[in-house]
């Protein structure tokens, strides 16, 4: 089968409306036709998911692969910087033609998430009906809700079940959420640097990070979005913050020790190189992140407990009926291997742990390209 432009990919009729036309050229988006019921109570009405595809859609529909972005990532996993993509797809390595992801051979489907700001509908979105961004209106929610979301692009797509279903982090949240409460739509999963369910290290992590953005003068309550100002300052600092956790501590040793950022001079008023690279992720992150979204995907990861009301994750991880690999980063001190070893003791379709080797930390499951290659190579085998 010959790989073709997502542009091109022939999509079959949807529930929802289609919007085609966004110049970056691949991204499409799906409307739900309801409200979407919430995990909190309530509903939220006009839901909008931003998607971007690669392949082509089998007839039989079996070749779909559902891939699941991280807190801050988007729809364009695959693919080179652009108009709208101001980097390549953040799993490029793994997706085209030829690649782990063979395009030639798979449908791969990477959806914005509901509470996102790449696309989907979240805080900075307008009310239906034309009205002020949602701000800080926007309701709470959780990877339940995000996954229910994602139940409906599958729906208007006419993916009764996927092949495959990965993410990583918060992707990961997603996906051990998709085999959970839809198995028979998960063919086959893979968790990486993942949980059953956010930790008290992880919700204490968070909770600084969303006090950082909450208590900027220009937070404003979330209600931000058409004051043309936005809490810039605290997002940065969240991210700073986001980022160590992200690395290693012998990584950021190694790479910049007790090193002077250029000819500044740390003891007085200049940088030493780690709080420059700091600063350098955080205004890239300001740039091209909304801060009530990072609110929401946060406060989201927070509520992860993939066994709430279904017997603990013992009970719920139960009903995986996926053939599943479970993969952690060995310098991970945000998601510790132990969170991934719980998973794969837990799914019956899960076999040992796998254990991606890397000095990076948590960001392993996104530069480690070739070992996650291989486990997606392994399991679709
Ligand atoms: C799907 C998802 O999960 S999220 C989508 C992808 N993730 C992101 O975009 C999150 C932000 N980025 C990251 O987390 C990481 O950069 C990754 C994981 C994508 C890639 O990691 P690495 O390749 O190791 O990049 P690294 O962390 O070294 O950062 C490199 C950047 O730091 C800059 N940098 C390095 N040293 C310094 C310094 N002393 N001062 C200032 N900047 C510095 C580099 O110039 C480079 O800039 P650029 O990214 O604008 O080109
Ligand atoms: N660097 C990733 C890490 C979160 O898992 C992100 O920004 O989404």
């Amino acid at each position: 089968m010959p790989a073709v432009a997502a542009a091109e990919v022939p999509l079959p009729p949807a529930t929802g409306a289609w919007r085609e036309g966004d110049p970056p050229g691949r991204r499409r988006w799906y409307d739900a036709e309801k409200p979407l019921p919430l995990e909190s109570g309530g509903e939220l009405p006009g839901v909008r998911l931003a998607f971007e595809t690669w392949g082509t859609l089998a007839a039989d529909r079996s070749n779909a692969v559902l891939v699941l972005h991280a807190l801050t990532g988007d729809s364009h996993a695959a693919g080179p910087a652009g108009p709208g993509h101001p980097s390549p797809g953040w799993w490029d390595a793994l997706i085209g033609p030829g690649r782990a992801l063979d395009t030639d051979r798979w449908f791969v489907v990477a959806p914005n998430v509901l509470g996102g700001c790449q696309g989907s509908t979240g805080p900075a979105s307008s009310r239906p009906g034309g009205g002020r961004p949602w701000g800080g209106a926007f309701p709470f929610l959780t990877p339940r809700d995000q996954v229910a979301a994602e139940a409906g692009l599958a729906d208007a797509l006419g993916i009764e079940r996927w092949a495959l279903v990965v993410g990583g982090s918060m992707g990961g949240m997603r996906a051990v959420e998709w085999a959970v409460s839809y198995p028979a739509r998960t063919g086959r999963l893979l968790l990486l640097a993942t949980t059953a369910a956010a930790s008290a290290e992880q919700i204490a992590w968070a909770d600084i990070q969303v006090r950082a953005i909450r208590t900027d003068p220009h937070w404003q309550g979330g209600d931000y979005h058409d004051t043309g100002r936005g809490p810039h300052a605290g997002l940065g600092l969240a991210r700073r913050l986001a980022h160590v956790t992200y690395r290693s501590e012998p990584e950021l040793q190694v790479r910049f020790g007790r090193l002077p950022q250029g000819t500044e001079d740390p003891w007085s008023g200049g940088r030493y190189q780690v709080q420059s690279y700091l600063d350098h992720h955080a205004a890239k992150l300001v740039r091209r992140f909304d801060a009530a979204s990072y609110v929401v995907l946060t406060e989201a990861m927070n509520a992860h407990d993939v066994g709430r009301g279904r017997g603990g994750a013992r009970g719920a991880l139960r009903r995986v009926t996926a053939p599943t690999l479970v993969a952690g980063v060995d310098s991970d001190r945000l998601y510790p291997p132990a969170q991934q070893t719980e998973l794969a003791a837990l799914i019956p379709g899960a076999d040992r742990l796998r254990v991606v080797e890397s000095p990076y930390g948590h960001d392993g499951f996104l530069i480690e390209t070739d070992q996650v290659a291989a486990l997606v190579g392994e399991l679709l085998s």
